[in-house]
């Protein structure tokens, strides 16, 4: 039986494309498993999957100062033990990885037990985890054209990203239903990527009452961040994290405004879904949300809102211009050429399989 091991993790942008691979190899016979960090969103995710997952240890590579940075490359090391035993005993044909610091102890057991790998870049520019692991890769897939020059030639390979099948297969009157909304007013969407978004949550709850008079909210604000004061306001329903009813939302909503995660914006272009992006800072990330919002607007998929310049005021105004822009938008995003990388890196994975 043809065998493959899939890792990826940090944040749910790294492990949902690979749900989309998953889904379409099992269904083709191979026999998958899943190498993610012992407590990352990842275990939750893919064991709601029903894939098997191997957890191991695993270490942040963090751009600013904390005490675990001096911790945190023995726990890689440990991973890195760990991982190789793990791919020594289940003898994948091949690994792929999606990203994201988990990724890097799994790669460096793949090489190390010559298993060919795979890896995937969503974003515009590289992550730091996927530089590392750049060189130890047989092939490379990447989400934006223009990430290819970051790749060696004869690595790079422009896949798009892969987009998990049920996205496109919501239905509105479910995510109506589920939320107790009515079709006379409009539903606007506020996700801050999938782990919440301080910044949007404040923002979003300061300026309620003045988007309440307009819309009905839709708001999954992260692990932990459902406000016990705004519960249960009529138009306002806050989500944690959502599994199944995604798409049913996704469907339901006129607009969305959301970070600027890869994953995330590919599928609402999929779904060609008016947005407002709200991008990490430089403050905060290493800027890659601030360049694919930037390519999203200038290709007219989306309108941008940066973090210095959100208060309720402002974020109102955006979003009214959102909506206003909608058709506009929508009509951008439909005559787009919208890659599903899905396909692309299945042919990949079975050519590699087969020399
Ligand atoms: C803080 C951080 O490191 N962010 C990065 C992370 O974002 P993050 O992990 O937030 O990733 P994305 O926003 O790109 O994707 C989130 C994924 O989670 C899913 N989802 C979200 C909410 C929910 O309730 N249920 C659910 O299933 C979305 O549909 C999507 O598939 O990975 C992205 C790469 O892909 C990067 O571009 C982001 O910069």
């Amino acid at each position: 039986m043809k065998k493959i091991v899939f890792t990826g993790g940090g944040s749910a942008g790294h492990v949902t494309p690979n749900l989309a691979l998953m889904a379409r190899l099992k269904a083709a016979g191979w026999d998958t498993a899943y190498i993610g960090s012992k407590d990352g969103i990842e275990k939750e995710i893919v064991e709601h999957a029903g894939v098997p997952f191997h957890p191991i240890a695993s270490g942040k590579l963090r751009r600013y100062f904390d005490v675990k940075n001096f911790k945190d490359p023995l726990n890689v090391l440990k991973g890195v033990g760990q991982s190789y035993r793990l791919l020594r005993r289940l003898k994948p044909d091949i690994v792929f990885s999606k990203g994201g610091f988990v990724s890097v102890p799994v790669i460096i057991g793949s090489w190390l037990n010559r298993i060919p790998v795979i890896i995937h870049e969503s974003d515009y520019t590289p992550g730091l985890a996927n530089k590392i692991a750049m060189p130890l890769a047989t092939r490379v897939c990447v989400t934006f054209p223009e990430t290819m020059r970051h790749v060696r030639r004869n690595k790079a390979v422009c896949t798009g990203l892969p987009i998990r099948e049920q996205i496109v297969r919501g239905k509105a009157l479910n995510g109506l239903s589920l939320c107790d909304f009515h079709k006379q007013k409009p539903v606007l969407l506020v996700v801050g990527g999938s782990l919440g978004a301080q910044k949007i949550n404040e923002a979003v709850r300061a300026s309620l009452d003045m988007l309440l008079g307009k819309f009905q909210i839709i708001h999954i604000c992260g692990k932990g961040n459902v406000s016990a004061e705004h519960e249960g306001r009529r138009g306002y329903k806050q989500f944690e994290f959502v599994y199944e009813q995604l798409p049913d939302l996704f469907a339901a909503s006129d607009a969305v405004v959301s970070r600027a995660g890869s994953t995330s914006i590919f599928e609402l272009l999929a779904l060609c879904k008016p947005m407002l992006l709200i991008p990490l800072t430089l403050q905060t990330s290493r800027g890659d949300q601030l360049l694919n919002a930037e390519s999203f607007r200038k290709q007219g998929f989306a309108r941008v809102l940066f973090e210095e310049d959100l208060t309720p005021e402002s974020l109102l105004r955006e979003v009214l211009e959102t909506m206003k822009s909608g058709e506009e938008l929508r009509q951008r995003m439909a005559s787009a050429t919208r890659l599903n990388g899905t396909d692309a890196i299945l042919r990949l994975i079975d050519h590699r399989h087969r020399t």
